[in-house]
């Protein structure tokens, strides 16, 4: 639904030519399936805002391809581009709101724009959304007399007010606090299926990405250094920029070292119903695997149990080397975080 191909944009040196030009996109090839969500998480600075502008090209790529629903952006008339950017929504970290109009103006206000429709039938999609958004009450408010959450109820509503196919969310809740944030990503989630919606997001927040997001890419000065699928990236990070971010944000284990030297050293992995059942009881009880519990922790990503532990065995009744096969036979993944365990 959305392809980007091997975009590249430098801005030119801000402050004279003592500073250098910045090179924001560098070679970026982005692909997202219908109806798919796409997250894309980097610092600050990493070209991720260039990236998602591109897309409807309210930033233009020096090089490159944009397609969205398999039509050529890049290569449009003025008027045909605005005519595709009405099917490609937008929601902002900052709302973007007219203070001037009330909550039904601003979803109102594109539709306008857009044209074709009758005053009655964008009343009836005003309303329509706003019941979607659960802000049909505020109606006549402006946005002034509006809390953050629901400032971005509204900007959702705006955003799909003509009936988009793709909707980009450029850090839509990170203006907001924790529980609002929860919130909305439910809104999004939500809305997303409901209306078969292809959305392409992007963050600097990775609980973001594995509370919403099917498939992540990472960004680290203009360039895609990883991506894949959420949970494969979560649980096997691959580029060190990726750990980085998931390590600050509480999801890796500690790198601690077993309680004692040459003493077995274990991670356990298990997503799903295997992240819920009794996986160590069960090693204890059918072959005497008794482990010592070093760390844990249970994070979801897109609602499912993914858990992970780091132990150390005590004693088995089985050989060490058949542990790995066994705690597969239960439905998890067991890896050795000390080498040369043979025994
Ligand atoms: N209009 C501009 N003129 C010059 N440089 C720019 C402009 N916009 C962005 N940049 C630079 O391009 C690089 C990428 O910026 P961009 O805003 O895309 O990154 P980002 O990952 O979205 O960062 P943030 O999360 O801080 O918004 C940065 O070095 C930034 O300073």
């Amino acid at each position: 639904m959305i392809a980007l191909e091997r975009l590249h944009k430098t801005y030119p040196a801000r402050g004279g030519a003592r500073h250098a030009a910045v090179t924001a996109l560098d070679d970026v090839s982005l692909h997202v399936q219908p109806g798919e969500i796409f997250g894309v998480i980097g610092r600050s600075g990493a070209g991720k805002s260039t990236l998602i502008r591109t897309v409807n090209l309210l930033e233009r790529p020096d090089q490159g391809v944009v397609r969205v629903g398999g039509v050529d952006l890049t290569g449009l008339s003025p008027h045909a581009l605005q005519q595709q950017r009405q099917r490609i929504g937008m929601v902002f970290q900052h709302f973007n709101l007219l203070q001037s109009r009330t909550v039904a103006g601003n979803v109102r206000y594109p539709m306008q724009l857009a044209g074709g429709r009758t005053a009655a039938e964008m009343d009836r999609r005003v309303d329509e959304l706003l019941t979607l958004v659960g802000l049909a009450h505020l109606k006549d408010r402006h946005p002034s007399q509006l809390s953050g959450g629901q400032k971005q109820r509204v900007g959702i509503a705006r955003a799909l007010a003509n009936e988009p196919h793709v909707l980009l969310c450029d850090e839509a809740t990170s203006a907001l606090d924790p529980e609002t944030t929860e919130q909305i990503l439910s809104l999004l989630a939500d809305v997303s299926a409901r209306l078969q919606l292809t959305v392409l997001l992007i963050t600097h927040e990775m609980h973001v990405i594995h509370s919403l997001c099917d498939r992540v890419a990472v960004m680290e000065q203009g360039r895609i250094v990883e991506q894949g699928r959420v949970l494969d990236v979560f649980l096997d990070p691959q580029h060190a920029t990726t750990r980085s971010l998931l390590a600050h944000a509480g999801f890796l284990l500690d790198e601690g070292a077993a309680t004692e030297p040459g003493r077995p050293h274990l991670q356990i992995t298990a997503v799903g119903a295997a992240a819920q059942s009794p996986l160590l009881d069960r090693l204890r009880e059918q072959h005497g695997i008794r482990l010592n519990l070093l760390e844990g922790r249970v994070t979801h990503i897109k609602g499912e149990p993914v858990a992970r532990l780091r132990a150390d065995v005590l004693g088995a009744d089985v050989p060490l080397d058949r542990i790995p096969t066994l705690v597969a036979e239960l439905g998890g993944h067991a890896r050795w975080l000390n080498e040369g365990i043979t025994r």
